[in-house]
Formats: C-alpha cells, structure tokens, sequence
C-alpha cells in the first residue's frame, strides 16, 4: 500500500485535479457528449505526471476513484488501475508541450459525423467565424483554422505518430479522428474547455451550413 509521504507526485495536486475533472466532465457528459463510456479526460499534475479517466467508466458518473495517475510514457503509477484505451494520446501531448495542461476526448454526435464527412479531405476548413477567436493566440474572425481529421486505428502509437507529425507542421489545438470523436487541449481545464466547446460549435455550423447548401 503507498501513504501519501511515499507517492511520487502531490496528492493534494491530485485532488485538485480529479475534482476539477470530475465537475467539468459531467457537464460535458450531460450535453451527451460521451455516449456508452466513450470519451476520456485528464490533467497536467505537474511535470512528470497527470491525472487520466479510468479506462471504461461511465463519464456521467465519473467520482475520485475513476481518476488515476500515469506518467507522461503513460504508465499507471501507485494503482492496479487501468487508464484509459487512449492514454498515449493524451501523454503525448504533455511531453511535447510543457505548456499543455489539460487534455479533452469527447464523442459527440457532431464531431462524429463532421469525422466521416471531412476524412477524405483530411481536415475541416473553418474561415471567418467571430468564434475563431476562441481559440488562443487568434484576435479576429478573419482568419483560418484547419482542424486535421486522422484515420482511426485502435493501434495507439500509429495514431500517436500521426498526432506527432502533425504537431511538427502547425500550431494547433484539437484534431478529430474519423468515425471516432475530437481530441482538443489547452494551458488549463478553462482554456482546453473553450477549445472543445468552440470546435463543436464550429463543426456544427459546417454541417447546418453543408446541409442548406445541398
Ligand atoms: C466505448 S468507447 C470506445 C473507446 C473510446 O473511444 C473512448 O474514448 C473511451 O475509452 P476509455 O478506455 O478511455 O474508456
Ligand atoms: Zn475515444
């Protein structure tokens, strides 16, 4: 059994961090946005480790034992537990980036459809929307964003490879990949929130926009 006195991260910062994922997700898990335990969360703890959802919890009903720590090669430390499926994608992110801090995967419906509809292009165009200005270092609608769209494979370092090779071209703070859902992050828990919440909107108005067009 570890005490707290021989864990090798904060577990005050851990308490922190699963509180602020736990009341964060159940909002995002109300708006139905991971459907049948889809979907998976964390926080930066500090610079060696991260707070992660326990692989196949429910989100809704995500309470402190569905939190777990891993390092950032995304192995468990200190618990039986087994982090989520998607684990690498997640501590890919907080390797790379010292500033990354929080990491949001969600299966929405418009996220999952907008995936399929835009894989063969392999990224949806979003031009001119005031909401651009959600996402941080942009100051005016009159701007692009490509967001990347991956092909899904449930070989994890694959698609951590895609991930990182993208990450070499652009700034960018969310990708989706098809038929699956939308990876989005940022500095903080506030940051990475307006991040997924701009991208669902946006890729909603793309579809509205596709289907009035037809
Ligand atoms: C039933 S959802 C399939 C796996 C998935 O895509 C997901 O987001 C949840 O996986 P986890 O292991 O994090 O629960
Ligand atoms: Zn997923």
């Amino acid at each position: 059994m570890n005490t707290a006195a021989s864990l090798p991260y904060d577990p005050q910062a851990l308490a922190q961090c699963a509180g602020e994922l736990i009341a964060n997700v159940t909002e995002l898990a109300a708006r139905g946005w991971t459907p049948a335990t889809s979907s998976n969360f964390s926080r930066r703890i500090d610079d060696r480790y991260a707070a992660i959802t326990v692989s196949g919890r429910d989100k809704g009903r995500l309470v402190a034992n569905d939190i777990m720590v891993v390092d950032l090669d995304g192995n468990p430390v200190a618990t039986d537990l087994q982090s989520s499926a998607e684990t690498l994608l997640h501590t890919q992110l907080y390797k790379r980036f010292a500033e990354i801090g929080c990491v949001l995967h969600t299966h929405s419906q418009t996220q999952t459809v907008a995936s399929r509809l835009y894989a063969g292009a392999g990224h949806v165009h979003l031009e001119g929307y005031e909401l651009l200005k959600a996402f941080a270092g942009n100051t005016t609608h009159d701007t692009t964003v490509e967001l990347p769209v991956l092909p899904n494979t449930q070989d994890m370092h694959t698609l951590a490879a895609q991930v990182d090779a993208l990450l070499d071209r652009r700034c960018m703070w969310g990708y989706l990949i098809d038929g699956h859902g939308l990876y989005a992050w940022g500095r903080d828990m506030p940051e990475a929130r307006r991040h997924l919440e701009a991208f669902e909107f946006l890729l909603g108005c793309e579809l509205e926009l596709r289907r009035l067009r037809r």
